[in-house]
Parts: structure tokens; sequence; C-alpha cells
């Protein structure tokens, strides 16, 4: 039987929100039309109420932590927490335990993300070996289980050797080099960025450097082996710069950033609050600056989480020793849409292109378009009314974010997965058209 949404306000293609009905058959959007024209006796009618209707948001990096992690997430709540912020498709990082270095473990993924059966998730391997930078992993066993990508997420790979190799093996098989860029030697153990909060604290500081050297080495790299390179998190404007240059001498090089280096500079840290601890670390305002420009001119080519959860206990151990990662699915769309959309500095199809149609064309996904055809991954969006963030209604196991108690807009309240409704905010009820016969 075919579900309608009746009444949704659709981004058309300039961009200009119009009243629609969508129409869901088979996991397919099979119609879009003049809200009211698509209603017919007997099929499912879903009132939107003219709340925005856009393609399902897409997260390329998130943390979902099992196998071996399950009291900060499990693939279950992971995947719940993604639908209810929106999210119909999302990447999962390989810093798991056991490391996702072999076949076996990109298998259980897929397993248990099918279990689950909320929404699409995507499987990224290790490129080393228990990500110890020491022994590349078999990319084609990887490839062959179902893994679209390779990276050693939560750390850097340290030998531009390895990183070549990595790159010359992941190209011959047509797949991208996602990194996570940081030297260590440059780090040090710190805690947070250089800058005033880690002077006004006596903590060591991360410098800038440390992430925007593996930026440029790796371009050398990518340019040199043709590979499509992807950089995580991207949170300096010397990152910036080298991303810039890369994409105008054409290497293949993709970038993401952050909800929260878009939003906070280390100045906005209010204490030594571990809500505030995460890897790459909120940097100057300057930075912030840098990441908002690079978004917008398309020099980052989208909006990622990084959702990282961790348990209290882990996140009680203080600045130094608490592990570095803040949640994010569930804030991700009302921040920003009520940051910069709500304030006028950004238009909407932006902010919307960013989470969807972006890293779908950037991976190669059959997903991020609303149009007849594409997979019915649907995200139903009330942009009017303002809530505060509430970390004890998460539907993720994680608490820990900077974000508690900001009054945000912009919050999803239904989301479709190949036309399933994977989730809903409860006043969000499918009616039934009683008027007559199924009309399927
Ligand atoms: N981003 C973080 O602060 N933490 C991530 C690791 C990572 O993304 O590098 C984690 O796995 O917790
Ligand atoms: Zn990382
Ligand atoms: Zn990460």
């Amino acid at each position: 039987m075919a579900v309608i949404i009746t009444n949704a306000s659709v981004l058309n293609s300039e961009g200009q929100p119009e009243r629609m009905d969508v129409e869901i058959k088979n996991g397919i959007i099979a119609g879009i039309a003049e809200a009211g024209s698509l209603k017919a006796a007997g099929q499912e009618v879903i009132e939107a109420e003219g709340k925005l209707l856009i393609p399902g948001l897409i997260d390329m990096h998130v943390h979902l932590r099992e196998p071996g992690f399950e009291h900060k997430e499990t693939i279950e709540t992971g995947s719940r927490s993604a639908a209810k912020g929106g999210f119909t498709t999302i990447a999962c990082m390989p810093n798991t335990k056991p490391v996702t270095d072999s076949p076996e473990v990109v298998s259980l993924v897929l397993g248990k993300a099918r279990e689950a059966g909320l929404v699409k998730v995507l499987p990224y391997a290790a490129i080393t070996k228990n990500e110890l930078g020491e022994e590349l992993t078999d990319f084609a066993a990887l490839k062959e289980a179902g893994a679209i990508g390779f990276t050693d997420d939560g750390v850097g790979v340290q030998s531009a050797q390895m990183m070549k190799d990595a790159m010359k093996r992941a190209a011959a098989l047509n797949m991208p080099v996602i990194a996570h860029c940081e030297d260590n030697t440059l780090v040090e153990g710190a805690p947070v960025a250089e800058g005033a909060f880690a002077e006004k604290y006596g903590l060591k500081g991360i410098p800038n450097e440390s992430e925007a050297i593996h930026v440029g080495r790796d371009i050398l790299l990518a340019e040199a082996t043709g590979v499509h390179y992807h950089v995580c998190h991207v949170s300096t404007e010397q990152s910036i710069r080298l991303i810039r240059l890369g994409k105008q001498i054409g290497v293949k090089v993709t970038a993401e950033v952050c909800p929260h280096h878009l939003l906070l500079s280390e100045e906005d840290i209010p204490g030594p609050d571990t809500n505030w601890k995460m890897n790459p670390p909120l940097r100057s305002r300057r930075d912030v600056e840098a990441c908002i420009e690079a978004l917008l001119d398309g020099t980052i080519d989208m909006i990622v989480t990084d959702h990282a959860p961790h348990s209290a206990e882990e996140k009680a151990k203080g600045m130094l020793l608490s592990p570095f990662g803040i949640v994010g699915f569930e804030t991700a769309f009302p921040l920003l849409y009520t940051a910069f959309v709500a304030t006028g500095q950004w238009e909407l199809p932006l902010l919307v292109k960013r989470m969807t149609e972006d890293p779908a064309r950037v991976f190669g996904l059959n997903a991020g378009v609303l149009k007849a055809g594409a997979p019915a991954d649907l995200t139903l969006i009330d942009l009017d009314t303002e809530r505060e963030v509430n970390p004890d209604d998460f539907a993720t196991k994680g608490r820990n974010t900077p974000f508690a108690g900001w009054k945000l807009k912009g919050w999803p309240v239904a989301t479709w997965v190949d036309g399933r409704q994977v989730w809903s905010a409860g006043d969000m009820e499918s009616k039934k058209d009683e008027a007559g016969l199924s009309a399927d």
C-alpha cells in the first residue's frame, strides 16, 4: 500500500519551500505533487501540517561502539539516536573492540545493524591492524565484506610510508581513505587546544599544526597515488588552507566538519568540564570562522557529527584522563538550524545539502535527494517549536554534550528509512483515510 505524506513543506529546485504531497510506495518515493492532489481513498495519510520534509540526513562519521564498548552505546541505541536526530544513513568508525580490521567484524556490524532495523549503517574498516599503525589490513577482503572505506579514526596514521601504501591499495580498489589527522609528536597528551583556556588551567595545549601537518602530508600522498582522500573533523584554519589548495590543483580531497567546531571555540569552555573535551579540540574563534567560511564555499564538503558517546564514569575522570568525545546525533540539525538558518546567516537549502546531497555525492551513495524514484529516506522537521536540549531525553546511552540547556528550534519529528517510519515524536501518528477502499 502507498503512504502519502500530505501538506509537507518541500524545498523545490530553486530552494524555495512549497506545499507538497509525497507518495511512498515499495520503499521508494513514487511521486511528488501539489498539496492535496495525491490523497486518495484507502491510503495511509500522514498529515505533515506544513512541516519541513527533507531527504534523510546522512552522517559519514559516527561511533556506535559495538562490538566491545556496549556500555557506551550499541548499534541499536546508536541507530535509534540517529533516527531520532533525523539521520537515515550513518557510517560507523572501526575503533571498536575488536577493531573492525577483519571481514568478521564488518559482518558482525552489518548483522547487528540489520537486527536493529532502524537506519542504514555503513561500516568503515581500519587501515592498520588494531589501529596500531604497524601493519595494513586486508583491504580487498574488507571491501568484499562490505566496508565502504578505510580509516584509523581515533588516531592518526603516524608513518607517511604506511599511509602511502594504504592509499595505493585503496586506490587500486577504488575505495576512499578517511583520515583522522593528528601528529602525535606535537600533541604529547594535551587535553585541549592551545589558547586561553589551557593557560588559565595550566594544561598542555594541542597546537593547530598537529592536525594540519597530516592534512598537508596526505594531500601530497593523495596526489601521488590518485586516491580519494577524505579529511575527518577539520578544525583548523591551516588545514582548510591546505584542502583549498589541494582542491585547486585537482587532488581528490574532500572534507567534513562537526557542528561543535562551527559553533564553539576554546574561549567558550566554561571550566574543567569534560563535556567540552573532544578530539580535535575546540580551537580559536579564528578557526571557527575559517570552518564556517570553508563550509559555505564548499572547501569543506559536508557536516558530520562524530557522535562519540562515553559513559558518565569515563567522563568523570577529569580533563586529563577522561576520553575525548561528545554525542551528536540528536542535536546536530537543531543546533545548526537555530544558530545559522534561523538567524538569517545561512540559507536553509545549504544546510540541508551539506547534510544530505553532498555526503551522498562524495561517497557515491544512492541517497540524499527527495525526488521520484529515490529511496524513501525522509525526515520531517518542526522548524517552529523551541525546546531545550535535555540529555536525559536522549536515545543514545551517552549524556556527554556541551549543549545541555540550549534552546533550539528545528527538531526532527519523524524519520522514514526505505519508506518505513523508524521514529516519530509521538504526536505524529499516521492516520488512515477511511473514506474508501484500499487503492494500492
Ligand atoms: N572525536 C572524539 O573526540 N573521539 C572519538 C575518536 C575520534 O573521532 O577521533 C572517539 O572514538 O571517542
Ligand atoms: Zn577522529
Ligand atoms: Zn571519530
